[in-house]
């Protein structure tokens, strides 16, 4: 049997594809790989929070699996809708990379404490939390795959853009021209990777399983319960960080305003047995602290 898995075009999804494509090799399997264009990939001007969809890289390989043209897909987990369609299950893959966000500067010999920054990102939690933090900064619109944002940087006068680690890292293009920003909370499950495949297919879901790494799954699930939870539907800048320490897990969750004015912030240390249930109190903690009229401001615009 030929396992078709289902690609985007970005070398970053190609790297994701080979890297699985040698892992089911690895389980005495054959894999090729189908490449598949996705509406985020074709519409590369708009801005990501207008599309406001999670789903525009997603979809076009959801169909492609429900029409069985592909056995199953990979993904950067954190671009996956935390419920997906009809059919279709979603689960992560192998280890995780540094989940955590870098700041790429322009200019190393820039002074960082200088009063106006000029950032370059498309991510609305990336600018909420950096604007919390640093509150004199112009922030310019950027989209495209990592190669791409790296080459609009260097083109730009602005100071720097805020990339996810693992996507540079992946692509070999971290340097010392990258700051890694620890208080920065990541996307929930940055740095994951994550298969969708058809939920009525036995074959790949044991195939999946034999993939997955049990400790990297649990907090992908919790950073992501914690996110669709908290987030109803719409697209907020949230951001959440689950880390196993020996029986426990250690969890960092964070609601912004998405001007920067405001930010509700939760830690939980709770035994691993226990974290998935508690997730909703988490998110109740936010809202009832304020973060409810955020979350209204959101869903009214
Ligand atoms: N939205 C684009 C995207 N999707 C996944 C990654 C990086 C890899 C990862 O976080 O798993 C990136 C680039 C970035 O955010 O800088």
């Amino acid at each position: 049997m030929l396992i078709k898995i289902g690609t985007r075009k970005s070398k970053l999804a190609l790297w994701q594809a080979n890297y699985l494509k040698g892992e089911i090799e690895n389980l005495g399997l054959k894999a090729e790989l189908v490449l598949i264009d996705s509406l985020g990939d074709i519409d590369k001007t708009s801005e990501l929070g207008k599309l406001n969809q999670t789903g525009i890289f997603t979809k076009a390989l959801d169909n492609a699996l429900l029409d069985k043209e592909i056995h199953l897909a990979i993904h950067s987990l954190k671009d996956y809708p935390t419920v997906p369609p009809d059919g279709i299950t979603i689960t992560s893959t192998g280890q995780r990379e540094d989940p955590r966000d870098v700041l790429v500067n322009n200019d190393v010999e820039r002074d960082i404490t200088a009063s106006v920054f000029n950032i370059g990102t498309g991510s609305i939690r990336r600018k909420a939390q950096w604007k919390y933090k640093y509150k004199n900064t112009i922030f310019h619109n950027l989209r495209g795959n990592v190669p791409t944002r790296l080459e609009k940087l260097w083109d730009s006068d602005w100071d720097g853009i805020i990339m996810a680690h693992a996507g540079l890292n992946r692509l070999s293009m971290l340097n010392d021209q990258c700051t890694t920003l620890d208080w920065m909370i990541p996307a929930p499950s940055q740095g994951v990777l994550g298969i969708s495949y058809r939920t009525d297919d036995p074959f790949i879901a044991k195939l999946t399983a034999q993939l997955q790494v049990e400790e990297v799954e649990l907090c992908s699930q919790v950073e992501r319960k914690f996110l669709n939870l908290l987030e109803g539907g719409c697209s907020a800048p949230i951001g959440a960080l689950a880390k196993i320490k020996g029986d426990q897990i250690v969890f960092k969750g964070s609601l912004h305003d998405p001007n920067g004015y405001e930010a509700f912030f939760v830690e939980k240390t709770v035994d691993k047995g226990e974290c998935l249930s508690q997730v909703s109190d988490w998110v109740n903690e936010i809202l009832v602290a304020g973060g409810d009229k955020i979350m209204l401001k959101i869903k009214a615009q």
